[in-house]
C-alpha cells in the first residue's frame, strides 16, 4: 500500500487569485515578486544572501511553470528547458478568506463558506462586551493594544507598559483572529494560555478563527523578542476532514509543525512541533522514514509566513525558499516505490505588498514520487482537489466535491 507526505509551505502564493481584487490583492504575487526582487538587487542582505532567486530542485518539480500557468509568465530565475519531474499545476481557493485554516482546511476537504468574523479596523477594536468578559473571568487588570497591529511592532510599543502593568496586549488583524501577547516570565506562559483558552471561549459567538497565544521575553532596555511557544486556539473544522477519514480507516498519522492546531488537534494522530522550517522538515523526514503502508504525513513550515511574509522581509523569505529548495533531494531520498508527496500552500503572503497581511493567491501544486509519472495538472478549480488525490492514493474513499487527478 502506498503512503503520502503532504507538505504546505505556509504563504507561499504564485500569483494573484481571480478574486484577489474583493480582497485588494489584485496583482500579489508572493513568489513571483520575490524572484523579480532578486533580479534587481532588492533581495541581498549581506551575510545571508545575494543574487537572482535560485531554486533548482523547486523548478525542477515545475514550479516555473505552475507560476506561469498562474500568471501568464515564468518569474525571473524560474525557467528551466528541462521537462519538469512532477506532476504541476496551480490550485484556486473556493472558500471565504485567505487565512491559514481556511486553506488549510479546503485542502483537506472542507471548503468554509460562510464569511469567518473579523474585528473592525478601529481603537478599540473589541467590542467592549467582549473585553470585558475577557477581563472579568482571567482576572486582568486591564488589556493593552486593542487594535489592528503586527505583532512584532506592538510588542515593541507596548512591551515595557505589558512588563509595568499586568495587562496582556490584545490585537488583531485582517484575518479571523484574537491574538495576546505577554510576557513569559513577567505574566507567565502557562498564564498565557490559560487567557487564550478563556478568549476562545468567549470568541466563539463572533466565529473568531483562532485565538494566538504570542508569548515573547527581553526586556526595556534589550528589546522583546516573540518565542516560539505561540499557540493556536483554532475552532475545530465544520465537517469530516481527510484527517478524520484516515482516522476512521485506522491509518498511522503524523501531524508536523501548526498542523496539530490548525485541526483543532482532531484526528491529528501523532504531533510533532519542534520549533522552525529545519527542524519540522527533520521530524517530518524521520516520521516518513518509519511510516507504516497507508500511513501519511502532514507538514506546515510556518516560518515563510511568521517571520518573512509578515514582517515583508524580501531577503530573508528569498533565503527560506532557497533553504527549502536545497532539502529537496532529501524528501526524494525517502520516497520509496508507491509513495507520494505534494508539495503546496494555503494563501499568500507577498513580502512586497503594502501592509502585513497574507494576500488573497492562488498556490502551486507539486506532486511526485518514484512512480507518479509527470505532466500538468492545469488550473485546480478548488483546494480540495489536493486532499482528494491524497485520498485517491492512498485507497481512501472520495473526499467532498475535490476531484483527484488520477
Ligand atoms: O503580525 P503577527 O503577530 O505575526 O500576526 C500575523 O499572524 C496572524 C496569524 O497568521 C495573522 O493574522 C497576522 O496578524
Ligand atoms: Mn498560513
Ligand atoms: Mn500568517
Amino acid at each position: 500500500m502506498a503512503r503520502a507526505l503532504l507538505v504546505v509551505l505556509d504563504s507561499v502564493g504564485i500569483g494573484g487569485a481571480p478574486d484577489a481584487d474583493r480582497y485588494g490583492d489584485a496583482g500579489s504575487d508572493t513568489v513571483g515578486h520575490i524572484a523579480e526582487a532578486c533580479a534587481d538587487g532588492r533581495g541581498d542582505r549581506p551575510g545571508l544572501r545575494a543574487g537572482p532567486l535560485r531554486l533548482p530542485n523547486l523548478v525542477a518539480l515545475g514550479l516555473g511553470l505552475a507560476c506561469e500557468g498562474a500568471t501568464g509568465r515564468v518569474p525571473p530565475g524560474l525557467a528551466s528547458e528541462a521537462e519538469p519531474q512532477a506532476l504541476w499545476g496551480h490550485a484556486v481557493e473556493t472558500a471565504a478568506g485567505k487565512d491559514t485554516p481556511s486553506g488549510h482546511w479546503e485542502i483537506a476537504g472542507v471548503p468554509v463558506r460562510e464569511a469567518w468574523g473579523h474585528f473592525p479596523d478601529t481603537h478599540p477594536a473589541f467590542p467592549a462586551e467582549l473585553t470585558a468578559a475577557l477581563i472579568a473571568r482571567a482576572g486582568l487588570p486591564g488589556i493593552l493594544g486593542d487594535r489592528h497591529a503586527s505583532g512584532t511592532a506592538i510588542i515593541d510599543a507596548f512591551g515595557a507598559e505589558h512588563v509595568r502593568t499586568g495587562r496582556p496586549i490584545c490585537y488583531t488583524s485582517a484575518d479571523s483572529v484574537f491574538q495576546i501577547a505577554a510576557h513569559e516570565e513577567t505574566f507567565g506562559l502557562e498564564r498565557l494560555y490559560e487567557t487564550c483558552r478563556i478568549a476562545r471561549d468567549l470568541c466563539d459567538p463572533y466565529r473568531v478563527g483562532r485565538v494566538i497565544a504570542r508569548p515573547f521575553i527581553g526586556s526595556e532596555k534589550d528589546g522583546f523578542h516573540r518565542t516560539s511557544r505561540r499557540k493556536d486556539f483554532s475552532v475545530a473544522p465544520p465537517a469530516d476532514t481527510l484527517l478524520d477519514v484516515l482516522d476512521a480507516a485506522g491509518r498511522a498519522v503524523v501531524s508536523v509543525g501548526k498542523i496539530g492546531d490548525i485541526f483543532a488537534h482532531r484526528a491529528t494522530g501523532r504531533e510533532v512541533k519542534p520549533a522552525g522550517n529545519a527542524a519540522c522538515l527533520d521530524a517530518a523526514l524521520d516520521a516518513f522514514a518509519s511510516l507504516p503502508d497507508g500511513g501519511f504525513v502532514f507538514l506546515n513550515l510556518v516560518d515563510f509566513d511568521t517571520e518573512h511574509g509578515h514582517r515583508r522581509d524580501v531577503p530573508g523569505y528569498a533565503a527560506e525558499l532557497e533553504a527549502f529548495d536545497a532539502r529537496i533531494p532529501e524528501i526524494h531520498a525517502v520516497l520509496k516505490p508507491g509513495d507520494l508527496c505534494v508539495i503546496t500552500a494555503d494563501h499568500g503572503n507577498d513580502p512586497t505588498w503594502t501592509g502585513t497581511e497574507h494576500t488573497r493567491e492562488q498556490v502551486p501544486v507539486l506532486a511526485f514520487g518514484p512512480e507518479v509519472t509527470p505532466g500538468s495538472i492545469g488550473r485546480r478549480d478548488t483546494f480540495e482537489d489536493i486532499g482528494a488525490a491524497v485520498a485517491a492514493h492512498l485507497g481512501l474513499p472520495p473526499l467532498g466535491a475535490g476531484r483527484a487527478w488520477w
